[in-house]
């Protein structure tokens, strides 16, 4: 019998037989893969990557979207917004659904967003602020080795239900020198993204990583649902042990939606803590899960002490620099940004490194008109959260006393 694989290599061979591919592939593949995946198909013989595209390293060739000339020039590209704006015109419809989509309703990716709009400045006034100080599809070799050396980088994880699979995975990536791990933990199943699951995949995709394959099927096309099926759905706090005694360096949990869990967190030793909403990824997974924002409120008012204890990343949802500050004066050690990163890159290195200047001048006139010059400034008298106090719980665990256990089964 031909394996589903080596079918769907083989449809996607006659799919594009005669025909120039070089867009469809580049939208989500380096080059580099190209001898591994094709001769594990055994559709091809051996192929020699010097041969292909020789005269182009991945890192110079402009993608499908650089060599757009439908694009505006990154000049005329004023506003974070406008990024998401040019990718919605610009990536094919697959790339945009997948990029963009979040869990059924989209309730939790907007509250993730528009939080940060209900919480308001509480600017001081006649201050001295004119000195301001402010500090993968591809595989992990190929993005180190396109970086300086000795840059900082984390690793984020997915723990695969085949254990050897991901220490060996963590060995390449301590090899590296990478010394930070990022434990995603609010993904053991995938939401339901319906805007991805709506758009067909054109042709086939497969990840590097673990090698499965995207496919259409009855209840849609989403990359997430389909791509993630290695992901362990039983990882759990004993698996910390696990990590631990895996991983020498940092440990983050990625992923944590409850102030009881942050506090679990920092007490079993784990050195940092990124606060989301219960599978955020921006609110892909789990619909009305809460928003950020809130997840950190609750954390501050229920225990305040875990700031001390370990560093503390905010993301989901921050598109300005005013959300930014926002988050460091409610104690965020730093935050991080998905979705709008991506939608730079339809200007490859140059739109991120717009965007980067874009937030940073955001963030510099935000603290220079709420008195402040350097971060450390940043405290939670300057932000007035009145708005969405009242939806931070008042005490934790049950809220309703003689709750029972649900009745109902599945
Ligand atoms: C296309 C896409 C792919 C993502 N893949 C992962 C992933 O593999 N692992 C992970 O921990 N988070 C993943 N995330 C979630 C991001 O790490 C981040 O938590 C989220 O995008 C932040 O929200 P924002 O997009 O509103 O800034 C992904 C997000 C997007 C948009």
């Amino acid at each position: 019998m031909v394996s589903l694989k080596r079918r769907v290599a083989r449809k996607v061979i006659f799919q594009y037989a005669g025909k120039d591919a070089t867009q469809t592939y580049n939208e989500v593949h380096t080059i580099s893969l190209l001898p591994r995946t094709l001769t594990t198909s055994k559709l091809v013989g051996k192929l020699d990557p010097s041969t292909i595209d020789a005269a182009q390293p991945p890192t110079q060739r402009p993608t499908a979207q650089e060599s757009d000339q439908s694009k505006p020039p990154l000049t005329s590209v004023i506003s974070p917004h406008d990024f998401e704006a040019i990718a919605r015109g610009t990536l094919s419809k697959k790339a945009w659904a997948f990029y963009s989509s979040a869990a059924t309703d989209l309730i939790a990716d907007k509250a993730n967003k528009s939080f940060y709009d209900r919480v308001w400045f509480r600017p001081r006034i006649l201050l001295d602020v004119r000195d301001i100080s402010i500090n993968s599809s591809y595989p992990i070799e190929e993005v180190v080795s396109a970086a300086t050396v000795g840059y900082p980088f984390f690793f984020q994880l997915y723990v695969n239900k085949h254990r050897p699979s991901s220490e060996s995975l963590l060995k390449r990536v301590w090899d590296l020198g990478i010394r930070t791990l990022f434990l995603t933990v609010d993904a053991p199943v995938p939401g339901k993204r319906e805007a991805d699951e709506r758009v067909r995949i054109d042709g086939t995709l497969s990840t590097p990583m673990s090698g499965t394959t995207a496919i259409n099927d009855k209840a849609g096309s989403s990359l997430a649902r389909t791509m993630g099926t290695y992901i362990d759905p039983s990882l759990s706090w004993k698996d910390l042990v696990w990590i631990r005694n895996f991983w020498k360096g940092k440990v983050v949990v990625k992923g944590i939606q409850a102030a009881e869990d942050a506090k679990k967190a920092a007490d079993e030793g784990v050195d940092g803590i990124v606060l989301r909403t219960v599978s955020n990824h921006g609110g892909r997974n789990l619909d009305t899960s809460p928003p950020v924002l809130l997840t950190l409120l609750e954390l501050r008012r229920h225990f305040p002490e875990v700031f001390g204890q370990v560093e503390v990343y905010v993301d989901g949802g921050i598109r300005r620099g005013t959300d930014i500050l926002k988050a460091l004066c409610l104690g965020a050690t730093a935050v991080s940004i998905g979705r709008t990163f991506l939608y730079a890159l339809s200007y490859g290195e140059s739109g991120v490194e717009h965007l980067i200047d874009m937030l940073r001048d955001e963030l510099e006139t935000a603290m220079r008109l709420v008195g402040i010059t350097d971060l450390s400034q940043a405290h939670p008298g300057l932000v007035n959260t009145g708005d969405i106090d009242h939806l931070v719980p008042s005490t934790l665990g049950r809220l309703y006393a003689g709750d029972g256990p649900p009745k109902a089964k599945i």
